[in-house]
């Protein structure tokens, strides 16, 4: 998992992100136009699987069948190409043929391994990311604020001109909060769990050695002792020169070595696809921030009510009628 998601991957896929990024925007735009509301939770979740599977295997490989003869397909497709010396970039099922294949490796990985690795990579990404990102959206309708300050600081850093970028993103500190924030509010994964591996203490009780523990984020994420005004939506506590009630510095707040605020879990067992989430919920936010002015329909605010689900997600679907504020075609193209 570290291997196939390691930041250098994750950049050597950079630009079928953004092509990825771009369908989602043209689909989008065509809301836009009809004046028909848009299900955003849906067209998120597409555009993960297809930035799952296009950094997987190759697009254009993958035939409707069950996932078992799915992943069958693909990984004869691969195992022929690497033989022909076919392969042009290694994707993540060419980094786990190779593991599988080499005698000398410590990990014995069975195609077996390698198709449950995507079942898990599918199950655990998908769903949380874009649940992620639906929050993040849903409390900018909220926030009007919050959503005017995001959008002045990607107008002000971007412009209107040029779609935003991957790179841009160390240049956007209201947007990193804002994502923080929303990870904070709502994580998408959290529960996290743990063995123990010796006898210990909690608070004074005594958890015996093999005991299996569950770690609450979402509570933690919410203690007001640690966190000021805990329930609000406020991305400004992320903010380095405001009073940063974790006492964090902005880079080290997702890494996992604050307790108080661990989205992706942290140590061995911590997230792996967390550089992979980061970058694509800054991105797509930006860019739909960017492109689109946001309604609601019918209610003035969003119902924030929390769906039943282990990713915690919207009780009711997000249904936006997302206005075009670009000239989408023009930006693509400069693109
Ligand atoms: C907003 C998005 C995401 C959130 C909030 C999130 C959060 C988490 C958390 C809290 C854990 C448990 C960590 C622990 O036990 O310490 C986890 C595990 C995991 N995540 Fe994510 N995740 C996200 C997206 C992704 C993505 C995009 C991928 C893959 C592409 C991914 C793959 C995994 C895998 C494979 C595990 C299990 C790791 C293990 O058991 O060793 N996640 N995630």
């Amino acid at each position: 998992m570290t291997e196939i998601l390691s930041n250098q991957q994750i950049h050597r896929f950079a630009d079928l992100r953004k092509a990825e990024m771009m369908n989602l925007l043209k689909v989008i735009a065509k809301y836009s136009e009809t004046g028909e509301g848009c299900d955003v939770g849906l067209e998120f979740m597409a555009l993960m699987d297809n930035v799952i599977s296009t950094m997987g295997w190759k697009k254009g490989e993958i035939p409707s069948a069950g996932f078992d003869a799915l992943m069958d397909g693909i990984i004869s497709k691969h195992e022929i190409d690497i033989r022909d010396g076919k392969r042009e970039r290694m994707d993540m099922m060419d980094i786990l043929l190779r593991i599988s294949e080499d005698k000398t490796s410590d990990l014995k990985l069975t195609k077996a391994d390698i198709k449950g690795l995507f079942l898990d990579l599918f199950l655990g990404s998908t769903e949380e990311t874009s649940v992620a990102l639906q929050w993040a959206l849903a409390e900018l309708l909220n926030h009007p604020k919050a959503l005017k300050k995001l959008q002045d600081e990607i107008d002000t850093t971007v412009g209107l001109k040029r779609l935003v970028e991957e790179s841009d993103i160390p240049n956007l500190p209201y947007l990193r909060a804002v994502i923080k924030e929303t990870l904070r509010l709502h994580p998408s994964l959290p529960l996290v769990f743990r063995k123990c591996r010796e006898d210990s203490k909690i608070n004074g009780f005594p958890i015996a050695k093999n005991s299996r523990i569950a770690i609450n984020l979402y509570a933690t994420n919410r203690d007001p002792k640690v966190w000021e005004d805990a329930a609000e939506f406020e991305p400004e506590r992320f903010l380095i020169n405001a009073i940063n009630t974790i006492g964090l510095a902005d880079e080290e707040d997702m890494k996992g070595q604050n307790f108080s605020y661990v989205p992706f879990g942290g140590g061995r067992r911590g997230c792996p696809g967390a550089n992979l989430a980061t970058s694509a919920l800054h991105i797509t936010l930006a860019a739909l921030i960017q492109c689109f002015h946001w309604k609601i329909k019918g209610a003035e605010k969003v119902n924030m009510e929390e769906g039943a689900g282990f990713s915690v997600p919207m009780a009711h679907p997000l249904v936006c009628y997302p206005i075009s504020r670009v000239n989408l075609s023009d930006i693509l193209l400069i693109n």
